[in-house]
Order: structure tokens, then sequence, then C-alpha cells
């Protein structure tokens, strides 16, 4: 069974959810382009006699760049000659000589000849724009700092911020055909709404590796079926504490009796398992293959689809209730004992690769954030097919870490961790939820701290997974609770045994553990 640690996220006192349940619309794409440039319009103009000199200079640059392109990229032009393709790498040189260019005077440039090209090439398919830089904030349309880098022939067909969506856009060859003609206005036009401010910057989402190369794999995205964004939020490969969270790692918590000093190399390879399997009770959680083992895997599986046949424990005073703004007091709706996997740490003897550090070191799998067709929004998919049990780490849906309230006593407010990746997370935050028979569990893993207080949240696939098949989770919502401080949706699951259609009144008891 392999294993993916996907969600990161920031780590919050539970008090703090409320509020930040609703995922942030709109987003930025950024393509592997040059980030956004100075103001710089391209327009539709010929000012061939009458441009500035440095627009000209710009011009030659820029012309001078295309012909270097087309020279490299088109010696031969075969059939298949795409003027897509050159529209895109028109696009390109656009943004490079705006992006090399500090002259903020400069306002036009002409790119006639460049048209003309196009003119003249019997264009066989339609113009596509290129993905660019959007609105974090705002959402589509983008309106901050953005390029619009687009034919201006274009904007009797579509509208301007039509043209240019989370991936390409196309036009038919009608439209195409108008382009061709359309004499008057033959430019492209990149427009300068307002400076990035960093905090912009960093949630930039590239849509090559929304990663930005902090996990061991590139995670692309795509959008298929509309011209929606993805969020805007900053990604992390860690969790990060937010806030004043009651966070306390320290060597000096670990005891000898968790952890294996004098373990060297894989302690999975050792003839008697060492101390830091007795959380398993004496056995390693995972098997050599890194996949969860199946027996705790079942138990997981199984505690999840029937709490009721599971151990839960009661909080005196629960601050999930707490946090509710009734006005009285609703007591505990009792909590799941978990399951806790306990994996090798700073403290630990053993190698970095040993067999029992699964989690901790990040995502190995193939997956891609992908627009759902079914109106739940983004959603995560693996490219390759996994095998029962391959898990991944941290999340999105604001998540108590209440695993262990029942052994903490009456819990201060500020003491109740919630997991939240609405700003800052990691691939997680992706993953929809589906009632009942979701592909994946949550199993919480401790990394740095023995306490069960804090610890990791790692997905683990509940079957074989399917190669382009959307990976969910059961986030455990009582879709008939509208006190909960994090608000329930209309759930899209599709599954059989939705329970915002008909709901079994064990799900009452399963939302209330989160
Ligand atoms: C953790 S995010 C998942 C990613 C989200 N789809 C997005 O586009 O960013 C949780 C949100 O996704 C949507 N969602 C997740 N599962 C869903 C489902 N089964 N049906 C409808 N919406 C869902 C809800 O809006 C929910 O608040």
């Amino acid at each position: 069974m392999p294993q993916f640690e996907v969600p990161i996220a920031v780590i919050h006192p539970e008090s703090s959810t409320e509020g930040n349940s609703s995922i942030a619309n709109g987003s930025i794409i950024q393509s592997d382009g040059p980030e956004p440039l100075a103001s710089q319009s391209l327009d539709a103009e010929d000012k061939s006699d009458g441009v500035p000199a440095s627009s000209s200079e710009t011009r030659t640059n820029f012309l001078k760049r295309v012909e270097d392109k087309c020279l490299r990229s088109y010696k031969v032009l075969d059939p298949n000659f795409s003027v897509m393709k050159l529209m895109r790498d028109m696009c390109d040189c656009f943004l490079e000589v705006g992006t090399d260019s500090t002259d903020e005077s400069q306002e036009t440039l002409d790119v006639t000849p460049a048209i003309d090209l196009l003119k003249n090439s019997n264009a066989p398919e339609a113009f596509g724009a290129r993905s660019m830089p959007f609105d974090p904030l705002n959402g589509s349309p983008p309106q901050v700092p953005r390029l619009t880098c687009t034919l201006n022939c274009m904007d009797d067909c579509i509208q301007p911020d039509e043209n240019i969506t989370g991936n390409s856009c196309e036009i038919d060859k009608q439209t195409e055909q108008n382009c061709l003609e359309d004499t008057n206005s033959r430019s492209l036009v990149v427009v300068q709404q307002r400076q990035l401010t960093p905090d912009d910057i960093r949630s930039l989402h590239d849509v090559n590796d929304i990663a930005k190369g902090q996990e061991r794999v590139v995670i692309s995205l795509v959008n298929e079926i509309n011209s929606e964004l993805p969020p805007s939020f900053h990604y992390i490969p860690q969790n990060v504490v937010f806030q004043n969270a009651y966070v306390n790692f320290s060597l000096a918590r670990i005891g000898d009796e968790n952890c294996c000093s004098t373990c060297f190399g894989d302690c999975l390879s050792l003839p008697t398992p060492c101390a830091c399997a007795h959380e398993t009770g004496g056995d390693f959680a995972y098997t050599a293959e890194g996949l969860v083992k199946e027996e705790l895997l079942e138990e997981c599986v199984s505690m999840n689809r029937d709490p009721q046949q599971h151990c839960l424990f009661y909080c005196k005073e629960c601050p999930l209730e707490r946090s509710k703004n009734d006005d009285i007091l609703e007591p505990c709706k009792g909590h799941l004992v978990r399951k806790f996997i306990k994996e090798c740490w700073w403290k630990c003897g053993c190698s970095k690769q040993c067999g029992n550090r699964v989690v901790q070191r990040g995502i190995n799998r193939n997956l891609q954030v992908f627009m759902t067709p079914g109106g739940k929004g983004w959603g995560l998919r693996t490219l390759e097919e996994l095998p029962k049990a391959p898990g991944s780490e941290e999340h999105a849906y604001p998540v108590l870490l209440d695993a262990d309230w029942g052994s903490e006593g009456v819990l201060k407010d500020e003491e109740a961790l919630c997991l939240d990746a609405t700003y800052y997370g990691n691939v997680a935050r992706f993953i929809n939820h589906r009632c009942f028979d979701s592909n994946l569990v949550e199993i919480p893993v401790e990394v740095e701290t023995p306490d069960h207080h804090y610890y990791h949240l790692a997905f683990f696939t509940t079957r074989k997974v399917e190669a382009l098949e959307e990976l969910t989770w059961d986030y455990g919502i009582d879709f008939d609770d509208h006190d909960h401080p994090v608000k329930a949706f209309r759930c899209r699951c599709g599954s059989k045994f939705c329970r915002n259609i008909k709901r079994p009144s064990r799900s009452r008891n399963r939302a209330a553990r989160r």
C-alpha cells in the first residue's frame, strides 16, 4: 500500500477558524514566461513614422527576437506550420522586450510586420493566447498588475478579459479570418494596471508546478472546463505555525522511550522492532515498500466509515462547541480515539532513508490540480495508478487536530489546534470531499513531537486508484449542522451514500469529531 503525504497547512488555534472556511476565489496563474512588465502598451496604430526613438529601438529589438525565433523554429516551414505557435512566440517576445525595457515613456510598439506575416501565412488554425498572471485578490476577470497580451483585432469578437484565461483561449476560424482582414487594429497590447505587491508575487501560481519546486515532484495545474482561476494562496511544503498556536517542539520532550537513538540504517530491517514501533503496538506501521500495513489501514477506514463501532471520547467542555455562537453550550458530540503512526525523528539514530520515515519525506507521486467537471471547483487527481495506501500529507478544509483531546482534560481555546490551508497550504488543499466511499483516508502521523497534540494528517489510498482519477477524502461534514464554525457546502460528491441527500443518523457523530 503506497502512501503519499500531501496537505500542509497553517496551524492556528482552533478558535480562529471562523471566517476562514471559504477559500478565496481567483488567483494567479503564471506562465513560465517573464514577470509582469512595467508600463507597456503596444497599440494598434501604425506609428512607423513618428515613433519615439526608444520605441523604435524596442521595435527593432522585438522584431529581431521574432526573426531569431522564427529562424530557429521555422527553418523549414512544413505543412504542419502553426500560426498558434507563432502567436505564442510573438507574445513571448513582447513580454521579453517589455521586461528588458526600463523606459517607462514608451507606450507604443508597432508590430505590423509581424501581423503582416500572420496575414500572409494562411493560418490554418485558431489563435490562442498564453496563460498570464492574474489578480490573486479579485479573481476573474483579472484586476491587478497583469499583462494583457492579445491581438487588438480580437476585441471585436471577444471581450478583452476573455482573451486570456487560466490556460489558453481560442477563437474560431471566422474570428481568425476577421482578424486577418482587419487592417486598422493589428498589434499586441500590454497593459499594466498597477504594480505587483510582494504579496501578489508570492502567491503567483506556476501552472507547470504550483509547488514552485518545493516538492520532490512537479505538480501541474490544468483547467479544461472553464476559465476559472485557482484560488490565491501561498504554497508551503511544510506546516507553519500561525498566530499564537500552542505548538511546542523540543528535543527535551522526546524521551529515550520515544526514540531509537542507538539504531543505525533502516529500522524496518531490525530483527526486533525498536522503540519507534511502540505507538503502533510493537509493529511498524509501514511495509518495506513504504505502504501502510493493511491491518492498520482497514482499521482507520472502518473508524471513519463507522465511528459508532469505535471508541469515542467526550470532552467536559468541548472547544468545538464553545466556538459556536450558541447561547447555550451544547455537550460534546464525541471525538474518535484515533490510531497514530509515529515516525522516526531527529533524535533517532537511523538513516534519513529509514523505512519508518515516509510522510516526512514529502510527496513523491505524480499529482495534478485540475478543474473538476462536476461543480466542485478545483480538485486533485493522480497522474499515475496508485496502489492501495500510498500516502501524502496535510491539507485543505480546516481540520481540528482533536485526536487526543480526551487525554488533555479541559482544553483552553488557544490549545485547540486547527489545520487551515486557506491562505498557506500544500496541494492537499485541493482535495475535495466525498461522502463515505472516498478513496483517501486520513491518519494522524507524529513526526516532530510525541505529545499527540500536534501531528500531521497524512492521506492514504483506501483502494487502488486509477491514473487520472480524482482523489477524494471524507471531510466528515454534518451537512445539517448549521452552527458549525466551518460552513458546509452543497455536496456534489456523486456518491450513492451522499449525506447531503439522505443523512444517516451516524453522520452527526462523524461531523462532531472534526
Ligand atoms: C478544501 S477545498 C477543495 C478545493 C476546492 N474545490 C477549490 O476549488 O479550491 C474545499 C471546498 O471545495 C468545495 N468542495 C469540496 N468537496 C465538494 C463536494 N463534494 N461538493 C461540492 N463542493 C465541494 C467546497 O466549496 C469546499 O468548501
